[in-house]
């Protein structure tokens, strides 16, 4: 550094040699002078090594912990990380719920739209206004047909046509890939001598035409929360996903209208129009400096918690929406249509007097169960509220991605210097397809997701955490009835229950854990439904314990 005062030190091919050397004519009171100041930098130099070496310290004893969700879209990546979030900045997240009022509204309007385009179109024909139709399918009135997913798979879907007069089409479900298989109605050609009967009967001219009339303004909302929820220069992120090859499409308008956002920055910023104190908690765009955000330092300084328009039209229109949803005729369509809203995500109509009341502020556990799709990447940076231990880590990094088709080649740079991975796999989703690609079965597309990640040559030494999540849905779903056997051949005559399914699909995931890593390393895995906080929270202790445990061993070896 600087402040070497005596000219006999410095070397003679020292290039600061003649610049350095007191002029030959210096008085006494001038070297003086000089001396003094060549002392008082000598000093700040000094000062600033130590504060440099004293900040090196506390960054090494600070050690921060960064954590990468993967898995499909809607495999519950945003939903862990809010976990995070719930247990570690709890006040942060208390005070952001309200914000996501916002979402869960969307999330409702979306349910409704989908049930009022269900009952829009042409119905049963032995249906006849306000009544509630029999169960069973006319004979002959439907035709089989199935489509298979063409891609290499662990678990071989079952080939075969369930017999010769109900219907199954899995690449014209409903929202989303919610629906793998659907009843159709015929073309009329053949079952039924040659009869359409599209237009013989509708709902519209049934009692629900009334509340489908009164439920108009609720559809009006969409747009305008969407453009509530989307900063202007973020147009893009409201554009409609549309499939990725021409299937035949499915016939509701909603089908591809999920409405994505990029997370946490733009949407909230937005809303908040608050204060932002990063001090504590951010959400920034890992790569995009215009996602750098906040927390508001208080939501309720934004006075959103006031019922504002959205809210207030839901809360004018509550009755009608329950009616609608109570509906018998209503249930029995959505069922004839395989549509079980109760397993879409953002499903809230179960909460309707709640939801829709003009106070309503959403609770942690609507936090966890609202949808909002992720598009980029975010990398939430938090400093633990709860210091698990002394000398444990306390910046914790957690990077959530985008997890559909288009955005999985964005996840590579995040491959770098990372602690662990908590890979989720939504296995529930044994009988669904993508929303991006009907042809592909979401738990196929899971399997081969993992075995990418696992025999990533740039993740040899990160330890992989797998969550076989949405356990609650696959309970339900197995209880409905839905055989697994009938979408995974291989799972043969074994019980059809959540403990032996769970069981079966985790010695597979395990299986090529073992066979694609690179070199042998440890492997966690989970069965979880992360919207459930009770079980959720042991889990990710956990996890946390785990990955600090590696992280510790890391920083002694790079030491
Ligand atoms: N019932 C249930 N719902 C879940 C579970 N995990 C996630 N969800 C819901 O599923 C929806 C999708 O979850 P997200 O966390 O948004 O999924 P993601 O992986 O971030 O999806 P992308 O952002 O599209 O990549 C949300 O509405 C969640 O509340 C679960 O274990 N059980
Ligand atoms: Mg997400």
């Amino acid at each position: 550094m600087w402040g070497t005062s005596e000219p006999s030190l410095l070397r003679s091919d020292d290039p600061f040699d003649e610049a350095l050397r007191p002029p030959p004519d210096e008085t006494p009171e001038q070297a003086a002078i000089r001396l003094q100041r060549e002392e008082e930098a000598r000093q700040i130099s000094l000062a600033i090594d130590a504060s440099i070496k004293a900040e090196r310290q506390v960054r090494k004893k600070k050690r921060i912990v960064r954590l990468l969700l993967l898995g499909q879209s809607e495999s519950g990546k945003s939903t862990t990380l809010r976990q995070f979030q719930r247990l570690y900045t709890p006040t942060a997240f208390r005070e952001e719920r309200i914000l996501w009022r916002a979402v869960i509204q969307l999330n409702i309007i979306r349910s409704i739209r989908i049930i009022l385009d269900a009952i829009s179109l042409p119905t049963f024909p032995h249906m006849s206004p306000g009544t509630s139709p029999k169960l069973h399918k006319r004979d002959g009135s439907y035709r089989r047909e199935r489509r298979h997913s063409n891609g290499t798979t662990m678990f071989p879907m079952n080939g075969e046509t369930t017999g010769p007069s109900g219907s199954y089409r899995n690449d014209n479900g409903y929202a989303n890939g919610y629906y793998h298989a659907e009843f159709v109605e015929s073309d009329g050609e053949s079952d039924h001598g040659g009869r359409s009967d599209h237009s013989s009967v509708t709902l519209y001219s049934s009692p629900l035409e009334g509340l489908k009339l009164r439920l108009l303004p609720i559809k009006h909302m969409e747009a305008l929360l969407v453009a509530k929820l989307v900063p202007p220069n973020e147009d893009e992120a409201t554009q409609l996903p549309v499939p990725s090859h021409p299937v035949r499409q499915p016939p509701l308008a909603y089908r591809t209208q999920e409405v994505f956002v990029r997370p946490g920055a733009g949407w909230k910023g937005a809303l908040s129009r608050a204060r932002v104190d990063s001090s504590s908690a951010s959400l920034e765009g890992s790569d995009e400096d215009h996602l750098r955000i906040g927390r508001p330092s208080s939501a309720g300084d934004a006075g959103l918690e006031n019922a504002d328009e959205p809210q207030q039209v839901l809360y004018q229109c509550r009755r009608d929406i329950m009616a609608l949803w109570n509906d018998e005729t209503v249930r029995t369509i959505l069922a004839r249509r395989k549509i079980r809203l109760e397993e879409f995500p953002g499903f809230f109509l179960n909460d309707l007097e709640r939801v829709t009341s003009l106070k309503y502020t959403p609770t942690e556990d609507d936090v966890l169960k609202a949808r909002l799709k992720t598009v980029g990447v975010c990398e939430y940076k938090f400093e633990m509220e709860i210091r698990p231990g002394r000398d444990t880590p306390s910046e914790w990094r957690i990077v959530d991605v985008g997890g559909s088709r288009s955005q999985v080649e964005s996840w590579v740079p995040f491959f770098d210097d990372v602690d662990a991975i908590i890979f989720l796999a939504p296995i529930s989703g044994f009988d669904q397809v993508l929303a991006e690609d009907r042809t592909v079965n979401r738990l196929e597309d899971s399997v081969l997701l993992w075995r990418a990640v696992c025999s990533n040559k740039l993740l040899t030494n990160v330890d992989l955490v797998l969550f076989l999540n949405k356990c609650d849905i696959l309970e339900h779903k197995l209880k409905s009835g839905i055989k697994v056997s009938k979408y995974i051949r291989t799972y043969g005559d074994r019980p059809n229950d959540v403990d032996n399914v769970s069981k079966y699909l985790r010695s597979k995931f395990s299986a090529i854990h073992r066979e694609y890593s690179p070199s042998p390393r440890k492997f966690y895995a989970f069965c979880t439904s992360v919207t459930d906080t009770a079980t959720t929270a042991g889990i990710i202790a956990s996890v946390r314990d785990m990955v600090i445990r590696q992280h510790l061993k890391q920083s002694k070896l790079l030491s």
